[in-house]
């Protein structure tokens, strides 16, 4: 993978150009996302962290399209060069699910209920490439082994309560690469699920990367996950991208004190190892519609200095990309 000075890389199948979101409330407009930039490769694994409410899941819905109306979007999303901010609903909808496509956390709500999971996989099969149905069960088969579900032919015709949480997820991962999508937005994919199972759906979305070349937008608050997973790691925080760089470099070099606090690094405490959890920092998000002409993490922020309240910090360029004033040079203990 080669990668330019900016940070894009050749081959890039997805790039997200100063991307805003706002929405409309009973008290007004709400920001959730602002400017945020990045790209993902070919067959890359983007890992996008943060704490509740910094904008991840708005960030991946307007990716895939899934804003509610009260959202108002600005910016660019352009999939393997197709502009999908302001395209017309025939472009979206052929788009949808077909290349671009989104695991969500919990797979009980996604799937129905009155269908067999043959059923389910068949109808995405048929509608998007228009298979017939004895060609789209016997796909809907190879799917369901390529996610490692034994006995794949018997299955098919289970209903998704006779199925166990993991193998709920691993019938919507499925489903969401029956299309062979470029981009697979993974929100959470494992969190809803057992320890003992987590590491088989990674072992899936893993698979798909090295046997389907997927590149994967992956949303979670496990650092295990992402150490396992990702190339590169993308840390959002009220609504921006503050830091950027390939995921060793995260754990090694941090350079956001954000970062670092989410890591738990510090020369004297180690990473919370135990729960592989992002650490809690003191202190809350600041909710968008307010925020100063200042670094949003000054409140937090133990290196703060002047400049932080008065001005906000831009992603400086390069492979590690940092929005900071007073980035941590200094080498610390993750
Ligand atoms: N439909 C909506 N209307 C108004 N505000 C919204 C809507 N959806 C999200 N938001 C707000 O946008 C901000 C970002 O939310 P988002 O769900 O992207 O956060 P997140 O980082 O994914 O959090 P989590 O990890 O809890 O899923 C939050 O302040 C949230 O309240």
């Amino acid at each position: 993978m080669t990668v330019s000075t900016n940070g894009s890389t050749n081959g890039q199948v997805l790039a997200v150009k100063d991307l805003s979101v706002t929405f409309r409330t009973e008290d007004g407009r709400v920001s959730a996302v602002d400017n945020v930039s990045f790209d993902v490769a070919d067959g890359e694994v983007l890992a996008v962290v943060g704490e509740s409410g910094c904008g991840k899941s708005v960030t991946a819905m307007s990716i895939a399209g899934l804003l509610p109306r009260t959202a108002t979007v600005g910016g660019s999303v352009r999939l393997d060069g197709t502009e999908l901010i302001g395209a017309d609903k025939r472009t979206l909808r052929s788009i949808r699910g077909r290349e671009v496509a989104y695991i969500f956390q919990e797979p009980t709500t996604s799937l129905n209920p009155v269908f067999t999971v043959g059923h389910q996989i068949s109808e995405v099969l048929r509608t998007h490439i228009g298979l017939n149905r004895q060609a789209a069960e016997a796909r809907a088969i190879e799917l369901l082994k390529l996610v490692g579900i034994p006995s794949a032919e018997r299955r098919i015709s289970d209903y998704p309560h006779q199925l166990s949480g993991g193998m709920r997820q691993r019938v919507m991962i499925a489903m969401a690469v029956a299309c062979d999508p470029k981009v697979l937005i993974a929100d959470e994919p494992t969190t809803a699920l057992d320890v003992t199972i987590q590491a088989g759906i990674l072992d899936v979305l893993r698979g798909l990367r090295e046997r389907l070349g997927t590149s994967i937008v992956l949303i979670t608050h496990d650092l295990g996950v992402v150490a396992d997973l990702a190339d590169r790691v993308a840390v959002m925080y009220a609504g921006r991208v503050v830091e950027t760089a390939e995921v060793h470099e995260i754990f090694a070099r941090p350079q956001h004190p954000y970062t670092v606090g989410l890591l738990g690094a510090s020369p004297a405490a180690g990473r919370h190892a135990e729960t592989h959890r992002l650490s809690e920092i003191p202190g809350l998000v600041p909710v968008l519609s307010e925020q100063p002409d200042a670094c949003t993490f000054a409140d937090r922020c133990s290196r703060a200095g002047e400049t932080c309240t008065t001005s906000q910090p831009e992603l400086t360029a390069g492979v590690h990309r940092v929005a900071c004033w007073h980035p941590v040079r200094e080498a610390v203990e993750v």
